[in-house]
């Protein structure tokens, strides 16, 4: 694309809104993590690069970001309201700069960037993140925005794009520069968005992991070969592009032969290989069937919640210790990532569906009556959680995207393509797979995208998907008396939701606190005890 870019004398950028790290083997399967994906991603030429959250839940995480990453983008990657603890000197620093300025190189477009994150505030200790709204304060800000030569304001972020972060930005640039274009590149959300601020600024989001190319035109900006205040025919332009070779080859014009170049195939080499070494392909066991986040109703036997709660939870997360004892166990929603597609449950599936390393913990003999009650509190939207704490949103449980989802859609769905046919027909374009006996060719299930320009923006024409809520927690017991309720149970959970747990039970009257709180299962995470599930209870041969 850079090349044919190049060839029409426009300027074409990659840019990156963070969330790079964890949710994939290639990622979480080496040892240490990230090993393979910090060098594939050094191979792409990104013009503008930031941190997402993920990147700062750890310690080791943030350093690699700090130590390996940004040095690998050292001209692109922005920090703007984000620091580093440097723990060789125990100095704060930058993570990265907190903008640049550079001109592209075919057209000359003059362009102030930013990059952003939300405001966070489960980064680990060795990493700071200032509010957005303290940082648009900061000296080196006002004067970045009252730069004159400036062609565009380009903002990216791991922040959704209809926030009050930025919001924020938009009204500290707006106030000192009233005309100047401004594009924001936003993230987190896990949505396709595009919103419109004013007649000059717009913001666009791409999806989640990788599943789509954002894709962001703007014609009639100034350059720096041709300033101009007139901005009248600023024309902007979204599309949302489906990852996948169909999209790349219609949209470079080439095909399976031409459209692979050496670097490219040193770096998919790179990745077979990688793949191979950590065995990524091994398989744990057969899915008899799709299970789904938020394409089927919470409760359905096709929901990938009901399936854990119903099966693997109360089987799969017991203590030697603690076998014979009641427990009741709560896992938050968002700690499940991806769907699970009929065959093949792999090592990389693995971390695909969950791929973080919070522990189980619990608390022991906590009255059932009270127990049974937390997951209803933390599941109440917390109307009453948040009053109480407001910095603790209860809905930060649930999968990101959950948040966009107002009400249920429901559709009557054609059936996925079979494993078989997925894998073994090297996939079935678009448009063909459901074509009916001389009418239309059919289409395939996938984003149908609503934003502020209109619902043109996906590149490919899908059929609607069913869309549920889910809630922020899920839950389930096990080693419960054959009649009747106990008087006290096990309180299990993960520790990413201790804190909600806490304060749940201190709103139902029992005062416990993290001393209280210990670990249950040594240190396997849901990603193992599921995967251990999976190879106790499915066949083998897919
Ligand atoms: N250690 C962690 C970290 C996060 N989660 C859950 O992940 C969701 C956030 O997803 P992003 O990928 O957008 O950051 C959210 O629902 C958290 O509850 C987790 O379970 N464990």
């Amino acid at each position: 694309m850079k090349e044919k870019a190049d060839g029409s004398g426009v300027d074409l950028l990659l840019i990156d809104t963070g969330d790079r790290i964890e949710g994939n083997g290639l990622y979480g399967g080496s040892n240490p993590v990230g090993e393979y994906t910090s060098e594939i991603f050094k191979q792409q030429e990104i013009d503008v690069i930031c941190s997402g959250n993920h990147e700062l839940y750890k310690k080791s995480s943030a350093d690699r970001e700090y130590l390996t990453t940004v040095p690998n983008f050292k001209d692109s990657y922005l920090a703007s309201n984000l620091d580093y603890i440097d723990s060789s000197t125990g100095k704060t620093v930058p993570l990265a700069p907190r903008f640049r300025k550079f001109t592209t190189k075919n057209q000359g477009i003059r362009i102030v960037a930013f990059g952003f994150l939300f405001d966070f505030t489960g980064n680990y200790n060795n990493t700071i993140i200032q509010e957005v709204e303290k940082t648009v304060t900061e000296t080196w800000f006002q004067e970045a925005i009252r730069d004159k030569d400036v062609d565009l304001f380009l903002v990216i972020g791991h922040v959704p794009v209809r926030s009050e972060e930025y919001t924020t930005i938009h009204k500290a640039i707006r106030a000192v520069n009233w005309d100047t274009p401004i594009q924001f590149f936003g993230g987190h959300t896990h949505i396709r968005d595009y919103k419109i601020y004013d007649s000059k600024t717009v913001a666009l989001e791409g999806g989640r992991f990788m599943e789509t190319i954002g894709f962001m035109s703007i014609e009639g900006l100034s350059t720096s070969k041709a300033p101009t205040k007139r901005t009248a025919g600023l024309k902007f332009d979204r599309m949302y592009i489906d990852n996948n070779l169909y999209s790349f080859h219609h949209h470079t014009n080439l095909n399976d032969s031409t459209f692979p170049t050496t670097h490219g195939r040193t770096v998919s080499e790179y990745i077979t290989h990688a793949r191979k070494t950590l065995k990524l392909d091994s398989v744990h066991g057969c899915a008899p069937q799709d299970f789904w986040l938020s394409r089927a109703r919470y409760g359905s036997r096709d929901s990938i919640y009901t399936w854990l709660q119903d099966s693997v939870l109360p089987e799969a997360v017991v203590s030697k210790e603690r076998k014979d004892k009641p427990r009741l166990i709560i896992v938050n929603t968002g700690a499940i990532r991806y769907d699970i597609f009929k065959g093949p449950f792999t090592r990389d599936t693995t971390f695909i569906v969950s791929p973080f390393t919070n522990e189980f913990h619990y608390i022991r003999d906590v009255p059932y009556t009270v127990a049974n009650k937390v997951a209803l509190l933390i599941n109440n939207e917390g109307d009453i959680l948040v009053d109480a704490e407001p910095t603790m949103q209860v809905s930060s449980l649930r999968p990101p995207e959950q948040t966009s989802i107002t009400k249920a859609v429901t559709v009557e769905e054609m059936p996925l393509l079979d494993y078989d046919e997925r894998v073994h027909s090297d996939q079935v374009r678009f448009g063909q797979h459901h074509g009916q006996d001389g009418g239309e060719p059919g289409l395939t299930p996938g984003y149908t995208t609503t934003d502020d320009l209109g619902d043109d923006g996906d590149d490919t024409v899908h059929t609607v998907m069913s869309n549920y809520r889910v809630p922020n927690c899920m839950l389930a017991n096990a080693s419960f008396p054959h009649s009747g309720a106990p008087e006290q149970v096990d309180l299990v959970f993960m520790d990413f939701i201790e804190p909600y747990i806490l304060l749940a039970l201190s709103f139902l009257g029992q005062e416990y606190t993290s001393e209280d709180a210990r670990n249950y299962m040594g240190d396997e995470t849901l990603g193992t005890v599921i995967t251990q599930w999976v190879e106790q209870n499915w066949d083998h041969d897919c």
